[in-house]
């Protein structure tokens, strides 16, 4: 078996095309959706996604704002830039990047986001409903990159319905909150999420329907541990120099060779990246639509 390709980058694009018409319409009704990013330090693979975070907001009509501070910079500057989107009306939502680096108060800060203009749903007022209203709709920005999962997903017409799904890793962005998002009534997946701590992964993933790897490790998932037929999604990256262009090249977390045992793969690069990055366009334009209909 050859699986067939979940291209994020095409859906991606798609959608943006979808978005370009609601933001014209936010425009025609006085409302200039506004894209805010804070940067902390120089690390290669965070100043790469915030400057493709712009260009995306260029590309469809959005403005975009920016706060870049050194690596040295005290969390008070940080706190600073926060409260500084949170009162300016031209910042209709915004993003801190992660990870921040060593030493600062992560939590804290995102704390400090105000929900209403929290663009990756990672403030524990917006976590918080994704955890109470696990029935009902959700009016509140969701994480891009398990949101972007399952928008890929559900464009390819595949349904997660009774499925097992097995997660690896357990970061903030993706690992957490794809399993709270997953278990949604409307979504009714069986997930397991796996982490260090997890004996035998590799048996929990032979045992699953569908594979979600955001572990960081390159290759991680190998082509022995698919169940065939099964579903995988490459979300994992490492950066590692290549010697012959001098650039960074990414790998993801899938052995190139669980593409002959699976049913359908997430290229990366290709896959859940773009995804990622086009979740945060709806994400805003959404916060913009919220914020026009409060008005
Ligand atoms: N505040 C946040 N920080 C981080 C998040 C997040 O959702 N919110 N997620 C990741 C990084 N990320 C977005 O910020 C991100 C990762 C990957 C891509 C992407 O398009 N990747 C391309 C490949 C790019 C390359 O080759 O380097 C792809 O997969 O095709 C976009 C955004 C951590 N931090």
């Amino acid at each position: 078996m050859v699986a067939q390709i979940l291209d994020g980058k095409k859906i991606a694009a798609d959608i943006k095309q979808e978005l370009r018409s609601r933001i014209e319409t936010l425009k025609q009704h006085g409302i200039e959706p506004g894209l805010g990013t804070i940067l902390v330090g120089d690390d290669p693979g965070s100043r790469a996604y915030v400057a493709g975070k712009h260009r995306d907001c260029q590309e469809v009509g959005i403005t975009s704002l920016r706060i870049d501070l050194p690596a040295d910079a005290p969390a008070q500057a940080v706190r600073e830039a926060i409260l500084s989107f949170n009162a300016d009306p031209a910042c209709t939502g915004y993003i801190v990047q992660l990870p921040l680096p060593a030493g600062m108060p992560s939590n804290e800060l995102i704390e400090l986001i105000d929900p209403q203009k929290d663009a990756d749903g990672l403030h524990p007022v917006n976590l918080g409903r994704l955890v109470l209203r696990v029935g009902e709709p959700l009016s509140t920005s969701l994480p891009c990159t398990p949101a972007g999962i399952l928008e890929l997903l559900e464009r390819y017409g595949l349904s997660l319905e009774g499925k097992r799904v097995a997660v690896l890793g357990r970061g903030v962005t993706v690992g957490r909150p794809a399993g709270l998002l997953l278990t949604r009534r409307e979504i009714n997946a069986t997930v397991t999420l796996c982490h260090t701590g997890t004996p035998d992964v590799p048996q929990i993933v032979r045992e699953s329907d569908v594979v979600i790897a955001s572990v960081g490790q390159p290759h991680f998932v190998k082509p022995e541990w698919i169940k065939p037929g099964a579903i995988v999604l490459d979300v994992g990256v490492t950066r590692v120099p290549n010697p012959e262009t001098g650039r960074f090249k990414t790998i993801g977390d899938v052995d190139p060779g669980v593409a002959e045992v699976a049913g359908w793969v997430s290229p990366n690069p290709g896959g859940v990246g773009p995804m990622t990055r086009v979740m945060l366009l709806r994400n805003i334009v959404e916060t913009a639509e919220r914020q026009y209909s409060a008005s």
